[in-house]
């Protein structure tokens, strides 16, 4: 049964026991009130026979002694009881308990008068004739005998009375003790009661603030949980609009302070290359900020999360520095290849809100760990969209998005643009001498030549066959004919080696337009350079030609 039940069921016992406790002093009443009159009839009817029997002793003295000496100061207590005895017996008669009790009075009554007739006969006899006449004492023999069964049948009803009395009292006093017992044991039952009750309703408070207390911390702990959620949402939202490995420091950084604010953490990303983990993000201020190596980490190690928080568990090599807080360490792996790892430190002790924050970290591992795949699938992706296979330089269509876009960007800033296209020379007769592997490996030398040799800002296109284009924002015509002095210098120097064999001297040609002399149009800008580039060849290869 339910505490709450419990305590109104014991309540109302109580209430009914107390009605019944209050109850007992009118029980007691109308027991006393019973019994107090008829102890006090009994004893009235028992002083009543003795007094019967007290008058009826005097009838006899006053008859003996005046039989015996004639003197008429006997008589007077024997004149006393006379009058006295009648309405005495109708006293007794009238207030006669019972059948038994009339038929003795009736005995009574018949023989009293049998011995006051006697008493008055011999009273009379001495009067009239004098001492000691044979009748004399034959009627006073006569009355002693009646007055004997008169001694033995009112004694009879003084016993009966006196039984009665005792009889009376007893049930008074058995009443008294009952009612007494009964009180007491109400007194009892009810303490019992009031305890239980008292006992239950402390409980029902105690369990009410548990409850509540259970109830405030599933609130905090929810309220923790949608923070956590709609955090991580964002989280999840902002790691989706990445495009490249270089923009998520930006995202990660603000957002994992944000959602894990009391521990400090860092993200890895792991290098292929040269197998180390470099840190990516990192957020709170004790988090690692340098590379770490694969096997550093037990966790990579393991392959599955790893936790360090007692001296016994073990510690991964990058955290030695700080081996006594608690450590979580969760690799953040795809399609069965490591991505990176996301550890982080804790000050607190285990505890619930631990669980929770254990658990949202793991959360994040994985999304930060899907977002970084599909960054880096974006990336591939369009690597390979925009990337020559062979040289590893942009293809004409970036070219082409580029052009058109740096162009705009120049005539906004008001800035000058240069493209240098540029061929290399007589590359089907060395494709023809050396294989078509062979003039391959010139490409690549070619193009890396040309990216060593220009700016980062300055972007190096395969436009098609052996023939490339570099597009130089912010330089005017001067600069590029200088740039592509340089180039041609660069590809001119470089030594190839195929086959065993070494490849004779490569030179290329170059024509240079810039913007704004040819206009707004990306393609008249590529024509006037292809067109200077033509000039180049005719004036014998391996120069620079400014587009007329
Ligand atoms: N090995 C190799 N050859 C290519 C590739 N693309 C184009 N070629 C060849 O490059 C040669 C270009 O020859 P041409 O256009 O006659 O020019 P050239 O021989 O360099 O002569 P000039 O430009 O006048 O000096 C052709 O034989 C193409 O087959 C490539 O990706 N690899």
């Amino acid at each position: 049964m339910p505490a709450e039940a419990r305590a109104r069921s014991i309540a109302i016992i109580a209430v009914v026991v107390s009605i019944l406790v209050a109850a007992i002093p009118f029980f007691i009443n109308s027991r006393v009130s019973e019994g107090v009159p008829q102890l006090k009839l009994a004893a009235d009817r028992q002083t009543a026979y003795t007094d019967l029997l007290g008058m009826l002793r005097d009838v006899e003295s006053g008859q003996r002694g005046f039989a015996l000496s004639g003197l008429d100061v006997f008589l007077e207590p024997y004149t006393a009881a006379v009058l006295e005895i009648p309405s005495l017996k109708r006293e007794l008669m009238k207030g006669a308990l019972d059948a038994q009790e009339r038929d003795a009075i009736r005995q009574i009554t018949e023989l009293t008068d049998a011995k006051l007739a006697n008493a008055a006969d011999s009273i009379a006899a001495r009067k009239n004739f004098g001492a000691a006449p044979d009748s004399l004492y034959a009627s006073t023999a006569l009355g002693k005998a009646q007055m004997d069964k008169l001694r033995g049948l009112i004694g009879k009803q003084i016993t009966l009375m006196a039984e009665r009395r005792d009889r009376a009292r007893k049930t008074l006093i058995d009443g008294s003790a009952q009612v007494a017992y009964f009180s007491a044991f109400a007194g009892l039952f009810n303490a019992l009661l009031l305890g239980t009750a008292a006992f239950n309703v402390r409980r029902l408070f105690r369990d009410r603030a548990h409850a509540a207390d259970q109830l405030k911390e599933a609130i905090a702990l929810a309220e923790t949980r949608n923070a956590m959620m709609s955090g991580s949402a964002r989280l999840l939202q902002a790691l989706d609009s990445i495009r490249t490995l270089d923009d998520t420091s930006a995202v990660l950084t603000p957002c994992l302070t944000a959602l894990l604010p009391n521990v400090s953490g860092t993200v890895y990303l792991y290098r292929d290359a040269n197998d180390v983990l470099e840190p990516l993000a990192s957020w709170g201020a004790d988090a690692a900020r340098s590379a770490i190596a694969s096997e550093d980490c037990w966790a990579l190690r393991f392959g599955r999360a790893h936790d360090h928080h007692v001296e016994t568990d073990l510690c991964c090599h990058h955290l030695q520095g700080d081996p006594h807080r608690h450590h979580l360490c969760i690799p953040m792996v795809t399609q069965g290849a490591v991505l990176g790892l996301m550890s982080v430190k804790v000050d607190q002790l285990p505890d619930r809100n631990f669980a929770l924050h254990r658990e949202l970290v793991t959360v994040l591992a994985e999304q930060v760990s899907l977002a970084l795949s599909n960054v880096r699938l974006r990336e591939a992706l369009r690597e390979q969209s925009i990337i020559d296979p062979l040289t590893d330089l942009y293809n004409r269509r970036f070219l082409e998005e580029s052009l058109k876009r740096e162009l705009a960007r120049s005539v906004r800033n008001r800035a000058p643009l240069s493209v240098i296209m540029f061929d290399v020379d007589h590359f089907k007769r060395l494709n023809d001498t050396f294989g078509h592997d062979a003039g391959d490996v010139v490409l690549k030398a070619v193009a890396a030549a040309t990216k060593a040799a220009v700016r980062k800002a300055d972007i190096v296109c395969r436009y098609g066959g052996e023939e490339m284009i570099v597009v130089l924002p912010d330089c005017a015509q001067g600069m590029a004919m200088e740039r592509a002095e340089m180039i041609r210098r660069a590809i001119e120097s470089v030594r190839i080696e195929h086959g065993g064999r070494e490849i004779p001297q490569v030179t290329a040609s170059f024509g240079v337009a810039s913007h704004p002399n040819f206009g707004l149009d990306g393609d008249a800008l590529v024509r006037a350079a292809d067109a200077a580039l033509y000039v180049a060849k005719r004036r014998g290869r391996n120069n620079v030609q400014m587009a007329a």
